[in-house]
């Protein structure tokens, strides 16, 4: 009997670990840490996902990855295929369950990172669609029953939403998508399909495919770069290994992470970013870069606690994505050179009329723009709102001059 583990690669259509299979077992283990809004998340796409087998004969199983040497023991499964893992310790399973690899979601099997970005995007000859079976293999065993939490998200779960938002979003919003891109508030400044891509919801040459196929233009040049963007980590991480998560100095980890993770820190764009990151699992690009930013730089924090906090809570979750873009914001990736952002001017720079502020923290909803965006530095605060929890970082002087007044 063979098993298929569909980590990663959580879609029936498309999906290289189907090539060559007639039938087997489908599985899927829970991470190892999720909030209960991630885990929300999953659970309803896994729910579609067994709906759809079950309308061709099939299921899915649904385990946590310490039941699962007893499982296969107990089905006789003698051979396992996983997706090519891209970190650590989904090698370690990897290797104790002797698994075959299949590709997994990204474009390019093998590649060096190189030294930068430019270097690694200049080195890409554009991607091939691979080709693989069109439909699941059947699984003989019948799995248990998989209720979705409840759970409001701000993506449609399933392969076939997925599917509908790609075209949506080509069809409609590539056009405007190299200036919008860094929008902090609304549905349709950016693609948001990284919920779906980090699932392996969809694929991603299947992506890069329908945006390259649609009309030039600025955006679509954009979007084609975030998603080598999205590569370059793959192929970073995967030369990196264990070091990312464990080597390398540590910060502090004090009361002021606690007030980050809260949204309580003070400074209003951080604690807008993270009170939406605790409601709906995601933030737009420009408000992750000033979260991580500010808690690194600004409060002196261990950058790993904050690439862990992200973990839990991202409905997009991406191992190379996340802990990419965090080393590399740290000065600890493929940039050696720190990255700061003045949170304060990007505040009013990204929001200058604070509607996501005032989304986010309704207790300032009352105040004008300009009290919203110099309230740091001011000695009266709406009620409820936190005293600044202490910023001695890189950055943090006076407030900006175009502030005053
Ligand atoms: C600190 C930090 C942590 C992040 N953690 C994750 C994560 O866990 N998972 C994740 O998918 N992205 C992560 N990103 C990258 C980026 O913020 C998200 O991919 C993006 O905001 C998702 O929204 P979107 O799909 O609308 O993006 P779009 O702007 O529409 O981009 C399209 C796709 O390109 C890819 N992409 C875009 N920007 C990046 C980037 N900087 N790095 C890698 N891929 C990118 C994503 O797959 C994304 O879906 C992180 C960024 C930062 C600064």
């Amino acid at each position: 009997m063979q098993a298929i583990l569909l980590n990663g690669q959580l879609r029936l259509h498309r999906n290289p670990l189907f090539d060559g299979v007639d039938s087997a077992l489908l599985l899927w283990c829970w991470p190892r840490r999720a909030s209960p809004l991630r885990q929300a998340w999953l659970a309803a796409n896994l729910a579609k996902a067994q709906q759809t087998l079950r309308q061709r004969g099939a299921d899915l199983f649904v385990l946590e990855q310490r039941q699962l040497p007893d499982f296969l023991a107990r089905h006789g499964v003698s051979q396992v295929r996983m997706a090519q893992p891209l970190a650590p310790e989904e090698a370690a399973l990897g290797s104790t369950l002797g698994a075959e690899l299949a590709p997994a979601n990204t474009l390019f099997d093998t590649a060096e990172a190189g030294a930068t970005f430019s270097q690694f995007k200049k080195s890409m000859a554009a991607p091939q669609p691979r080709s693989c079976l069109a439909a699941p293999p059947s699984s003989p065993l019948a799995a248990p029953t998989l209720a979705p939490l409840p759970g409001t998200f701000r993506f449609e779960p399933g392969e076939e939403a997925a599917n509908e938002r790609l075209l949506h979003f080509v069809r409609q919003h590539l056009s405007h998508y190299k200036a919008s891109r860094n929008g902090l508030l609304g549905d349709s400044f950016s693609s948001q399909l990284s919920a779906y891509l980090a699932e392996g919801l969809l694929a991603i040459d299947h992506v890069w495919q329908a945006v390259h196929s649609a009309p030039a233009g600025p955006g679509r040049q954009q979007l084609l770069d975030e998603l080598l963007w999205r590569e370059f980590f793959h192929h970073w991480l995967a030369g990196q290994g264990a070091r990312v998560f464990t080597g390398g100095p540590k910060g502090a980890r004090d009361q002021r992470l606690k007030a980050w993770q809260q949204g309580q820190t003070g400074l209003p764009l951080v604690d807008a970013a993270m009170r939406e990151l605790l409601a709906t699992g995601y933030m737009s690009n420009r408000a992750r870069q000033n979260a991580a930013s500010f808690l690194v730089h600004d409060l002196g924090q261990d950058w790993r606690a904050g690439a862990d906090w992200f973990e839990q809570h991202l409905l997009d979750y991406q191992v190379s994505a996340n802990w990419g873009n965090w080393a590399y914001i740290a000065g600890h990736g493929a940039n050696p050179r720190a990255i700061y952002f003045d949170v304060a001017w990007q505040s009013q720079h990204y929001d200058p009329d604070a509607l996501y502020l005032r989304h986010w923290l309704p207790e300032l909803a009352e105040l004008p723009t300009a009290r919203i965006h110099r309230l740091p530095w001011l000695a009266q605060r709406p009620a409820g709102y936190p005293a600044p929890v202490g910023f001695d970082g890189w950055g943090f002087g006076p407030p900006p001059t175009d502030l005053h007044g």
